[in-house]
This record gives structure tokens, sequence and C-alpha cells, in this order.
């Protein structure tokens, strides 16, 4: 007892610890997980296009924000899998029911983030052919 009670407030080392554990989460997923790698190109071809269309930072916020939510939900959903594959190693209707719906809050972040791309981007892009 105690020991917890005497850690520091701010540990550097136990956060460079975090920091390399969370790294280690997001290379074993763009490693493993084919959406994770389209859906981080598609983010980054979007903030490029946003730099060259000269968006305003507000908007970028907000891009930055629907992207990175995309990528975040694949990293929870590559974590759900894994503890569903580490339960049950066969066929299991809940298990199904599980990565089913898990899947589905990707793909419903996903195409918002669709949405908000277009609303944002597609004005700019129709000025920047209509010059
Ligand atoms: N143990 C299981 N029992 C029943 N159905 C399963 C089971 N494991 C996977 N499935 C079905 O197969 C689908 C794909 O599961 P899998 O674990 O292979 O994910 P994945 O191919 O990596 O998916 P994603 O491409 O979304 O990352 C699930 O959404 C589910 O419908």
């Amino acid at each position: 007892m105690g020991s917890k009670n005497r850690r520091k407030f701010v540990s550097w080392s136990r956060l460079k610890k975090s920091f390399v554990y969370a790294s280690n989460g997001i290379v074993y997923t763009l490693k493993h997980e084919q959406n994770f790698r389209v859906h981080l190109t598609v983010g980054a071809v979007i903030f490029i296009l946003a730099q060259v269309l000269r968006i305003p930072l507000e908007k970028q916020a907000i891009l930055a924000v629907v992207i990175g939510g995309v990528l975040a939900l694949e990293l929870i959903n590559t974590a759900i899998e894994h503890v569903v594959d580490l339960m049950i190693d066969t066929y299991d209707e809940r298990a199904k029911i599980i990565k089913d719906t898990a899947a589905g809050a990707v793909f419903i972040f996903s195409a918002t983030a669709v949405i908000v791309g277009i609303l944002i981007l597609l004005p700019y892009i129709i000025a920047l052919f209509s010059r």
C-alpha cells in the first residue's frame, strides 16, 4: 500500500511508456488492418488538399476532428475484434453481433466524415474551377 500514493503527479518515464504502448497499437493496426491504411491515406490526402485549397483553420480543425475520430474508432474496432478472438475461437452468433456492430460504428462515423469533408471542401473546389 502507499507505493501508488508516493508516485509523482507527472512521471515523464510513465508518460514515455504510455506513448510507446499507444504507438505499438497504432503500428500493429497499420500493419494488419487494411481499412486503417485506407482511412489514413484518405485522411492525409484530405489534409494536403485542405492546404492547397487554403481552407480556413477553423474548418481544417473540423476536418482534423472527423479524420482523427475515424482512425481512433478503427483502433477501438481492432481492439474489440481481438478481445472477441481471445474469448472465442469458434463460430458464435454473439461474436458476430459484437464484431458487426463495432464495424457498423466505424462505418457510420466514416460516412459522417465523408459528408463533413464534402460540405467543407466542395465549395472551395467549385470556386477553384469557376474562376
Ligand atoms: N467467432 C466468430 N463468430 C461469428 N462470426 C464471426 C466470428 N469472427 C468473425 N466473424 C464474422 O466475420 C466478420 C469479420 O471478422 P474478422 O475478425 O475477420 O474481422 P476483419 O476481417 O479483420 O474485419 P475488418 O476488415 O472490419 O477489420 C465479422 O464482422 C463477423 O461478421
